[in-house]
């Protein structure tokens, strides 16, 4: 039987889950320098920087757990169709949360914001952003799918993961790895975001969900799946899949939790 994705649950998100993210990370960081000297990852918008940040910016504990920035190539899983000092975007978030707070002296990431030109068109926009894949990952002709290193990804209320919801037409695109959506169920409606082909496809995928209102959707995504896009990535990665939650996301739910280790 194919292995499921890990669910790993903690008491604290700061004593805890962020310590642990942050080995994961850096884990996924020496596989990906491994395999092409660079770390391509993907990363969410909503709750996820601020837990980002705290396991990111904690200082390091040794020589073999330290975050390489400069070797870091940073895209979005979705992004809103707004300017990129607008409240609602995913850029800016991550900006404030991380980008801002890296230690003086750190190299800095290379940083994919949507090309805001096309903020009226998110057809265009969409395309636009992946042929900055297509730059990344070489062409689209001889790469069938972008395989990121690793994506971060929250998980919204509603079973969404980056700007794919339930029910939505969006979950068949095959053939795009990038797509624009106008009819988001949660404001602002436009939107572009990766698509599913390319999220379950990715090396490593990790789930952050934390708090107290996420454990019914969880309950849902772990015991029922009905076809939840948080669910259909946990079929389509397998153990790929590793979810950070703390405990109070997960209280009740029946899916067997594995002790963190790398
Ligand atoms: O709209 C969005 O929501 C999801 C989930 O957000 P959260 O606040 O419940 O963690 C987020 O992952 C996505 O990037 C964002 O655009």
């Amino acid at each position: 039987m194919a292995k499921q994705a890990n669910l790993y649950s903690f008491p604290s998100v700061k004593d805890n889950l962020a310590p642990a993210l942050r080995a994961y990370v850096i884990s996924c960081q020496e596989a990906g320098l491994a395999r092409h000297g660079v770390f391509k990852v993907a990363v969410s918008g909503g709750s996820l920087p601020k837990t980002l940040a705290q396991a990111l910016l904690a200082p390091p504990s040794g020589p073999n757990d330290e975050v390489k920035w400069d070797k870091w190539e940073i895209f979005f899983a979705d992004e809103r169709a707004v300017p990129l000092d607008h409240q609602d975007s995913n850029y800016f978030l991550l900006k404030q949360e991380l980008l801002d707070k890296l230690p003086a002296g750190t190299g800095q990431p290379t940083v994919h914001p949507i090309d805001t030109e096309y903020l009226d068109d998110t057809q265009e926009l969409a395309d636009q952003y992946e042929q900055a894949l297509v730059r990344s990952f070489a062409s689209r002709d001889s790469v069938k799918l972008p395989i990121f290193d690793l994506l971060l990804l929250g998980c919204g209320p509603d079973g969404h993961t980056c700007s794919l919801f339930p029910g939505h037409e969006l979950l068949r695109e095959t053939s795009a790895w990038v797509a624009p959506i106008e009819d988001s169920p949660k404001p602002p409606p436009k939107r572009v975001t990766l698509t599913l082909p390319v999220v379950t496809h990715a090396v490593r995928i990790a789930f952050v969900a934390t708090g107290g209102g996420k454990k019914e959707i969880m309950k849902q995504i772990f015991e029922e799946g009905a076809g939840l896009p948080c669910a259909l990535v946990n079929e389509g990665a397998g153990e790929r899949a590793s979810w950070f939650v703390d405990n109070d996301a997960v209280e009740g739910v029946s899916y067997p939790r594995r002790p963190f280790s790398l």
